[in-house]
């Protein structure tokens, strides 16, 4: 099956929770056409089919933790495969989360070209959440959560920027043009 993702070009988006990720995805989508996935809300879309392993899912969301990585990686290869034939390159937004999460990636899939870091400040990321989520009707949107996604961000998603950049492939996406906190 990943046979089809061989000669794909893959980026990896990577950045706290609220940094502003899907916002810097929607751009690049506008410039450069790739296929926007955000592993987000493919676990929000399965959760949202009422199935027994989105209910799973969503008690896991909830505590503001990571879900198992397989369960991640078969959503997102079924939603790479679905798109190979017509994708100019995929933009991977909120992934890996873990060092494990993208050494499995890079075994059933391929290698990144580049990790796209998008950094913002932990207050700036809460203050920015507890905004959206008066009007995103995300579970995970308020501030009990918000602790919990930050301190899984510092422990668990921090270090496979490190990873990358010793292969010297992540560029900073320093928040130019919507300016402000
Ligand atoms: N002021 C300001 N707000 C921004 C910027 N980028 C994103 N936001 C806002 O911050 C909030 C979070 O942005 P998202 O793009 O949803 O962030 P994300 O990293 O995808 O967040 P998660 O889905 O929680 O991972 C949204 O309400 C955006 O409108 C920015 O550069 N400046
Ligand atoms: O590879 C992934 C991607 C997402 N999540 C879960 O999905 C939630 C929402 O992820 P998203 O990227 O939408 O938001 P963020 O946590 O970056 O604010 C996270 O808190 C995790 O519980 C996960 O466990 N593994
Ligand atoms: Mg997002």
């Amino acid at each position: 099956m990943a046979e089809k993702l061989k000669n794909s070009k893959i980026i990896f988006v990577v950045g706290g929770p609220g940094s502003g990720k899907g916002t810097q995805c929607d751009r690049i989508v506008k410039q450069y056409g790739y296929t926007h996935l955000s592993t987000g809300d493919l676990l929000r879309a399965e959760v949202s089919s009422g199935s027994d392993r989105g209910k799973t899912l969503s008690a896991i969301m909830e505590r503001g933790e990571l879900v198992p990585l397989d369960t991640v990686l078969d959503m997102l290869r079924d939603a790479m495969v679905a798109k190979a034939a017509v994708s100019k390159g995929f933009l991977i937004d909120g992934y890996p989360r873990e060092v494990k999460q993208g050494e499995e990636f890079e075994k059933k899939i391929g290698a990144p070209s580049l990790l796209l870091y998008v950094d913002a400040g932990s207050d700036t990321m809460v203050k920015r959440l507890v905004k959206r989520g008066e009007t995103s009707g995300r579970a995970d949107d308020n501030e009990e959560t918000i602790k919990k996604r930050l301190e899984t961000y510092y422990k668990a998603t921090e270090p496979v920027i490190a990873l990358y950049e010793g292969r010297g492939i992540v560029r900073k996406r320093l928040l130019r043009v919507v300016i402000g906190g």
